[in-house]
């Protein structure tokens, strides 16, 4: 099969989805792997490490995309890339399709077959392409929040780890999932409060194991929300339905009810978010302010931390990279079920209910 690695396009996104090591793989296995001139740099990665590897540069993301088989690579096409998709081609990426019903048109009418990495799930319902970066974003997002409380960025002034003779910051963390427990984790090392809700009870019982004793655990629904947020510095949306837009968790009305200059880091926002004023934000200006609760919704966090997340990311893709192109999808979606329910939309037509569910399309409009 030919494989093609793009650059990343999407604003200050460095990483890239296939390492040197993920070359040597697929050219061991009889592949043509082409490589996008430049693609690894922000991760570390040269051509000529990727040439040494056995791979092919091509100058430009269109030479790429055009001579592929399989195209493997990091955050969704972007706008300027849905026509460089081909028809039958694999796309094999991160997708959060019911975030973006435009991207969702596209890709149905590109008729390639759009394998998200973020609905890939092992049998026990965990998503093995999703947890490494939603570890970078959850650990990530404490330094964000930390930052962002800070007075001349417009936060409330808050140290989260408070100081002796001052009671510390109060973290709260919606979802006890994979971004929940790192951003909690996080918090408890710099010494704050923090309160952490989920409506899954073992995940509740886990959290309360696993950390200390100022880490709290509440059941997670409307009235303990609306309790919470009047009394927390900084919170943290970490929920996730399974490929579906993330439930309004906290709504307009409520940040009213927040401290000034409190700060919501909102890492659901790759799927709609968990907050109703949440939009997304960029590296480059992630901030905005709505009735003075700060709003940090950048959606490819991890994209800001390269070195250490590309190498998390392709160690958990590499082993499917390799058996789609050996097997080519259907087979390899035949024989494995936790690779089957990555695909999205194949060859023009939606096959992940919570997808068009997210934009309340009826069958026949798909
Ligand atoms: N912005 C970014 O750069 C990144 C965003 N993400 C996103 O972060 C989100 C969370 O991902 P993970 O932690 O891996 O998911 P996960 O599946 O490990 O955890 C989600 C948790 O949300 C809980 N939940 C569901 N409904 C809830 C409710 N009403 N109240 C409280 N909890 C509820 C679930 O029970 C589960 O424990 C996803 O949307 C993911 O795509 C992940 C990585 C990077
Ligand atoms: C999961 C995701 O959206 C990211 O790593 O950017
Ligand atoms: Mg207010």
């Amino acid at each position: 099969m030919v494989v093609g690695v793009p650059k990343e396009i999407k604003n200050n996104e460095s990483r890239v989805g296939m390492t040197p090591a993920g070359v040597f793989e697929l050219v061991k296995n009889n592949h043509t792997v082409y490589v996008q001139s430049g693609a690894g740099e922000g991760s570390g990665f040269f051509n000529q490490d990727y040439q040494k590897a056995g791979a092919i540069i091509l100058d430009t993301i269109g030479q790429v995309y055009a001579i592929s088989d399989m195209i493997v690579k990091v955050k969704e096409p972007i706008a300027e890339e849905y026509k460089l998709v081909q028809k039958g081609q694999i796309v094999f990426t991160y997708f959060h399709f019911a975030s973006s019903e435009a991207l969702t048109r596209a890709m149905i009418d590109s008729k390639a077959i759009c394998i998200a990495y973020e609905t890939v799930e092992d049998e026990d319902g965990t998503l093995p392409l999703l947890t490494p970066m939603s570890e970078v974003a959850g650990r990530m997002a404490i330094q964000q929040g930390a930052k962002y409380l800070e007075k001349p960025v417009k936060g409330r002034g808050v140290l989260l780890g408070g100081v002796p003779g001052v009671a510390p910051g109060r973290v709260l963390v919606l979802g006890a999932g994979t971004v929940g427990i790192q951003a909690a984790k996080m918090a408890a090392g710099l010494g704050a409060h923090v309160t952490i809700l989920d409506v899954n009870m073992k995940r509740l019982r886990y959290v309360n194991d696993i950390m200390p004793n100022h880490v709290v655990t509440e059941f997670s629904n409307e009235f303990n929300i609306r309790k919470h947020i009047k009394t927390h510095d900084l919170i943290i949306g970490g929920v996730l339905l399974k490929g579906a837009k993330a439930p309004n968790l906290i709504t307009k009305d409520m940040l009213k009810e927040m401290h000034p200059g409190a700060v919501i880091v909102d890492v659901a926002v790759d799927q709609g978010g968990c907050v109703e004023t949440t939009k997304p934000t960029t590296h480059e200006d992630p901030i905005y302010i709505i009735d003075d609760v700060v709003h940090y919704c950048v959606a490819n966090m991890p994209g800001a931390v390269p070195y250490t997340s590309t190498m998390a990311l392709t160690n958990v893709t590499l082993p499917y990279v390799v058996k789609l192109a050996n097997k080519g999808w259907q087979s390899a979606c035949n024989s494995d079920k936790s690779l089957a329910k990555g695909l999205n939309i194949v060859e023009g037509e939606v096959v992940y209910k919570e997808i068009t569910e997210a934009f309340n399309w009826e069958p026949e409009l798909v």
